[in-house]
């Protein structure tokens, strides 16, 4: 695992940002799993300004996200499909019909998650996975539980992501209770695995899913055992 320390929020962005660039540079046709949250907006913000520019083409890259809200349709602005087209595809050149969610609206949740998990294995798997962190260490929404999870699934989420996240709608009773995300197994089979984190609040968290023993009730810290992860962190989230 390496750890790249940055001064603040911007240079956790734009550091990000290069580690994704460069990956879109390699390899141009890649595949980029992509995360949702507020910690990724800024190197969003970072790669739509280079493409803007000209430096980076999107053009015949791919992307699949980590999760979306079951029952929220992709015109409601709390879905992670509004999330992505506002923050990231509506601003770069990317071909929309090479850009995957999980459908919130599939009532059939197996059905989802097969779909989601064949289509993965379809594009050939993911070649660099973009992962912010929850503050109860969860990963995508996979949230702490007895065993890690494996592929993709609905879950149910926890009082505490349903907090963290209430900021964001009128209030917590219009959180959704359940989400599609991808599971531990899919995650760790990306080839390289990029996690952002930014804040005190998180250096706690940070601290024992980086440093701490690997179990599934701080689902990060499953990190610890892949081959290829980048963590870039500010100081404050590396404060503990
Ligand atoms: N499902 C997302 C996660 O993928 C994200 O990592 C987490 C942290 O978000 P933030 O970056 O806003 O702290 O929030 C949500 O629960």
């Amino acid at each position: 695992m390496r750890i790249i320390e940055a001064k603040d929020y911007e240079d956790v962005s734009r550091k990000a940002a290069d580690i994704i660039g460069a990956q879109i540079i390699l390899k141009p046709d890649c595949v980029l799993g992509l995360a949702t949250g507020s910690t990724p907006i800024g190197a969003y913000d970072c790669l739509a300004e280079r493409c803007k520019n000209g430096e980076l083409d999107f053009s015949r890259v791919s992307t699949v996200n980590l999760d979306e809200y079951k029952g929220l349709d992709k015109e409601n602005d709390q879905s992670y499909y509004y999330f992505m087209h506002k923050h990231l595809f509506d601003r770069v050149n990317i071909d929309k019909a090479r850009t995957h969610l999980p459908d919130g609206m599939e009532p059939d949740s197996d059905k989802e998650c097969k779909r989601y998990e064949d289509l993965i294995a379809f594009m050939g798997g993911i070649d660099l996975q973009l992962l912010g962190l929850g503050h109860n260490g969860h990963i995508g929404f996979n949230e702490p539980a007895p065993a890690f999870c494996k592929e993709t699934q609905c879950v149910n989420l926890t009082e505490s992501t349903i907090e963290a996240n209430k900021r964001f709608f009128a209030s917590a009773d219009e959180v959704p209770r359940q989400a599609y995300t991808m599971g531990i197994k899919t995650i760790m089979q990306a080839r390289r695995i990029l996690v952002v984190v930014s804040g005190e609040d998180k250096a706690g968290i940070v601290a024992r899913a980086l440093s701490g023993d690997v179990t599934p009730e701080i689902p990060a810290s499953i990190l610890q055992m892949h081959p290829d992860v980048i963590v870039v962190a500010d100081k404050a989230a590396l404060s503990k």
